[in-house]
């Protein structure tokens, strides 16, 4: 918690919250150390800053192996299972962005947070890679990951995103079953998010 609340230069990294960023997996080790109030308020802090990664705790580093290797964080195929597992935990996805408000502005100024977007209805492709092509070319340098399986117009209904800065990828995933539910996931991290802004463009692409 004391390296995630550190307080940086405006263009000095934060290396604890970088590294909580980019992960597909965190462990919190040392668990026996913190009692349980302690532990709650760093795990909600770090679903936060990733609203995406699987979370574990851990007393010696005691992990199945199987949850840290091998896991295709960056594979497309396999960013719907991602993004699936992320919503069924259910993790902090809509009262983000007002957490630093109330103090610290120049936390503010740079905090990392995750904004999920999680939405029924049809999308049209279209719009979706215009704006996903505009977001990464104009804030590809804030925005660290981004994941998401969308419901679309065309081929086999159903699509899968995922970017890292300004590095964006996209491809049709396996059709929707018949008595599935078509919903979309989109899951963006990164610095000064505009989550307002994010969802008025989902809404956008909506058909
Ligand atoms: N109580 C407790 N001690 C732990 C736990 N995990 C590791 N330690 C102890 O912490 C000490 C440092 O171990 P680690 O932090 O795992 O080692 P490390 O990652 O090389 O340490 P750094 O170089 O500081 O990152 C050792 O004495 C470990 O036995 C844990 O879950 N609980």
């Amino acid at each position: 918690m004391q390296h995630l609340n550190e307080v940086k230069a405006r263009w000095v990294v934060n290396e604890a919250v970088e590294q909580v960023a980019y992960a597909d997996r965190i462990i919190l080790n040392k668990t026996d150390l913190v009692d349980d109030t302690e532990l709650e308020v760093l795990t909600n802090k770090i679903k936060l800053i990733n609203g995406m990664a699987q979370m574990k705790k851990a007393m010696f580093g005691d992990v199945d192996m199987d949850f840290v290797l091998g896991i295709g964080g960056y594979d497309l195929d396999r960013i719907e299972a991602a993004v699936q597992l992320n919503e069924n935990k259910e993790t902090a996805h809509c009262h983000l962005g007002h957490e630093h408000g109330h103090h610290h502005d120049h936390v503010h100024d740079a905090a990392v947070t995750s904004v999920s977007i999680v939405s029924e209805g049809l999308l049209d492709l279209d719009e979706v890679n215009d704006w996903l092509e505009r977001l990464v070319d104009e804030k590809g340098e804030d925005l660290y990951r981004l994941k998401g399986v969308i419901s679309v117009n065309e081929s086999t209904g159903r699509f899968v995103f995922q970017g890292v800065h300004s590095m964006l990828e996209g491809c049709p995933a396996k059709p929707w079953e018949d008595d599935e539910k078509r919903i979309s996931k989109l899951v963006f991290i990164g610095r000064n998010l505009d989550e307002a802004a994010l969802r008025k463009a989902f809404k956008g692409c909506l058909l």
